[in-house]
């Protein structure tokens, strides 16, 4: 029997979920929006049937870019085997992310980049397929030596070399299997989201605040940067349920300009925020500095609008963030996490991933299990994001408990979707949306 396994094909969807009309995910910056994906399927000559399967997350118009831009990438792929870019990772990322003419498109930014990451997620969700583990087993399983392979270090060499990272990653070798015991038990921290989107009513947000604590989080992140005096009504509803001792965090999703961000948190301060999430615009690392500085204790978090590992870079050099919050399919795919993962073990910053949004869940738990498992070997103010809603479309949805992700168990990366949502979803000729077109008529 032949052991390669030739990618015959690329099908790609754009998928849409109307979440504007119960504002779930609403915020300051983006007070409606529906929760998309640009959907990739590798078909394979398995026969088993094996695919590989990947998303980029947006947030509804201009989904179609990330389809097409998928579609652009797709000669670099098919007519490939899996084997030909999983024997070189690195490879494989250099010559997805470097194509000489797609390149301009970025590079390594923007919807060629989104574009890039569910791609490089499709694949890497084939590979776990095929060796027949959760995605963070797979990688669990490497030498300090194959997972560095996996790692692009162009551009972050002057903050850590290959061989640093190789000596991170064994210091922490011998004790993996301890740090896996601990997760198949205990399951990696959560934080909710889903009580403090900025449309909620005070009823509804009370309600869920109660709920969430039931659950037994003891994290709530809620949306802020509206108006000040609302923000501040709604925190001080928000403390008044979870009490002095719960953890709340604050995002404010870009709204203000710097001195202005250092301005309101000082106001913000008296509801004891543990971060504030991106306070100004994702590419001004001066200003995220100078707002770090302003505000500690408090610290800024930011990374889901980070578009590559050189911003990631600047924001660690700068100490311009205390929490990075990397985004599964923002930068390109897993093997830049890795890199990401590796400069923020070696500058001690935790790593708090963004999961806000369709299917970033099911991502993100098993990048944060592998940075416990094999490269900062910590959990100590790590957490990750929850958000609940769409589960229900994924064939290995996230299992929450007691306030903790559980470990996959299915092989894979707990991304592909239901067949049914596939076609009820896609936009615009899925079941939902022709209804929706309808009522508008
Ligand atoms: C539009 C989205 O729901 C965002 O509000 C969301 O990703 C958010 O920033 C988060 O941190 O989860
Ligand atoms: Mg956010």
């Amino acid at each position: 029997m032949k052991n390669t396994t030739l990618i015959t094909n690329i099908v790609v969807k754009d998928i849409r979920f109307p979440t504007s009309r119960s504002l779930d995910g609403s915020d300051a910056m983006n007070p409606d929006p529906d929760y998309s994906a640009a959907y990739v399927i590798l078909k394979t000559d398995h026969p088993d049937g094996l695919e590989g399967h990947g998303l980029t997350f947006t947030i509804g118009r201009g989904n179609e870019l990330c389809v097409a831009a998928v579609k652009s990438l797709s000669y670099l792929i098919v007519g490939k085997t899996l084997e030909s870019f999983t024997s070189n990772m690195g490879d494989f990322y250099r010559m997805v992310s470097g194509d000489s003419q797609l390149r301009w498109l970025g590079p390594e930014k923007g919807v060629i980049h989104l574009a890039t990451a569910a791609v490089v997620n499709a694949v890497w969700d084939l590979y776990a397929k095929k060796e027949g583990k959760p995605l963070w087993k797979l990688l669990a399983d490497m030498s300090p030596e194959d997972l560095i392979s996996c790692v692009d270090f162009t551009y972050i060499t002057d903050a850590i070399t290959p061989d640093e990272a190789l000596q991170l990653l064994k210091s922490k070798e011998s004790s993996k299997q301890e740090r896996i015991d601990t997760l198949l038990r205990e399951g990696y921290p959560a934080y909710t989201t889903s009580a403090g989107w900025l449309g909620y009513s005070d009823e509804k947000m009370r309600r869920l605040c109660r709920e969430a604590k039931a659950e037994g989080f003891d994290h709530i992140k809620i949306k802020v940067g509206s108006d000040l005096k609302d923000d501040m009504r709604r925190a001080a509803i928000i403390r008044e349920e979870i009490g002095p001792d719960l953890r709340l965090m604050m995002d404010a999703n870009q709204k203000w300009d710097v001195d202005e961000a250092i301005a309101n948190i000082q106001q913000l301060a008296k509801f004891d925020p543990w971060w504030i999430e991106e306070p100004t615009s994702p590419d001004d690392i001066l200003g995220h500095a100078k707002i770090a500085k302003a505000i500690a204790p408090i610290h800024v978090a930011t990374g889901e609008h980070c578009q590559n590992r050189v911003m990631f870079k600047q924001l660690m050099q700068a100490r311009a963030f205390g929490i990075c919050q990397i985004d599964s399919c923002r930068v390109g795919g897993v093997n830049e996490i890795l890199a990401i993962l590796l400069m923020a073990a070696k500058f001690e910053i935790p790593v708090c991933p963004h999961a806000g949004g369709v299917g970033l869940c099911e991502y993100v738990q098993h990048l944060s299990m592998i940075d416990y498992i094999a490269v900062s070997g910590s959990l100590e103010n790590r957490i990750i994001e929850y958000v609940d809603h769409l589960h229900e479309h994924f064939l290995d949805p996230v299992v929450i408990k007691n306030g903790a992700y559980m470990p996959p168990k299915l092989p894979g990366y707990s991304i592909e979707m239901k067949a049914e949502s596939l076609e009820s979803y896609r936009f615009p000729e899925g079941k939902i949306w022709k209804e929706i077109a309808k009522e508008k008529e």
